[in-house]
């Protein structure tokens, strides 16, 4: 983006990475077809149902393989993720997910890949989807989850991809930030939401939205606090505000033993003075 040029993607962080996605993707498609993705789906393992392992009983950690973000840089360096991945498993983690976008994330669909080879527990795809192409991608590198970002998508699309997601056996995770965004994600049928407490156009961070949307959203719908994790006591809070999951990417990449520090958060969650979610 040219400086002072921001009026066409309204200056915000979000419009700036997809429009980088947008360009990632359509150089991908000129490699592989959406056709050659179907057969690899094809004779990839059929997904996990991630929608039964995040209705487990108790508060669960969908931990995260992250190694920059927008608003911090570089967080950890993670040579393996794939090694990372299975101390989160072996830590108690109920699903692991991957960032594989590459230009502010230091992401890829390798890591996708190389997480899905080690683990057996749900992976989720953690980029900012906005086409069915990015779908079929996520299953051929054998994903169970996909994101879903609603300030990135309209209505339709969002609809669309969400039923493109299902249709392909896998689990929809749409994340919003604001009421508005909860009822259209409602609307599309999501059955896992998750409330990120971080802004995406502007990456501040608010423990509170998700104490403000979640309670009131039926008790169908598996709730997952994303973003500001630093320990239990921030666990137990998502969880009095009735969190199924919640979703950690810095406060177990920069800690010594990742393993430990999921294990930490998944007794909390376990615990029985730790409230239950509704159902
Ligand atoms: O590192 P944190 O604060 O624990 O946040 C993890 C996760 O919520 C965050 O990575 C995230 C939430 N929604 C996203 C959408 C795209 C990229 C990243 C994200």
């Amino acid at each position: 983006m040219a400086p002072g040029d921001d009026q066409s993607t309204g200056g915000n962080v979000l419009d700036e990475i997809i429009a980088g996605v947008r360009e990632d993707v359509e150089a991908r498609q000129q490699r592989v077809s959406i056709d050659e993705l179907k057969k690899l789906a094809a004779v990839a393992a059929p997904p996990h149902d991630a929608y039964a392992a995040l209705r487990q009983p108790g508060v669960g950690v969908i931990a995260e393989v992250k190694r920059s973000s927008p608003s911090k840089g570089t967080l950890a360096e993670i040579p393996d993720p794939a090694e990372l991945a299975s101390e989160y498993a072996a830590g108690g983690a109920r699903c692991v997910s991957v960032l594989t976008e590459g230009r502010w994330f230091g992401g890829s669909l390798e890591d996708l890949a190389a997480v899905r080879a080690r683990i057996d527990i749900p992976v989720l795809r953690k980029d900012f989807i906005v086409s069915a192409y990015q779908v079929h991608e996520a299953r051929a590198w054998g994903a169970d989850l996909c994101l879903l970002i609603v300030a990135a998508l309209e209505q339709k699309v969002l609809t669309g991809l969400l039923d493109r997601v299902e249709s392909l056996g896998m689990t929809a995770l749409v994340e919003v930030h604001t009421e508005e965004e909860a009822d259209r994600a409602l609307e599309a049928g999501a059955k896992v939401i998750g409330v990120n407490a971080r802004d995406l156009r502007t990456l501040e961070v608010d423990r509170s939205v998700f104490e403000r949307i979640a309670p009131g959203m039926p008790n169908h719908v598996v709730k997952i606090a994303e973003s500001g994790v630093r320990g239990p006591l921030d666990l137990i809070r998502y969880a009095s505000a009735g969190a199924d999951a919640v979703l950690v990417g810095e406060g177990l990449v920069t800690q010594k033993s990742p393993r430990d520090a999921v294990a930490e958060l998944v007794n909390a969650g376990n615990h029985p003075a730790t409230p239950r979610p509704a159902r």
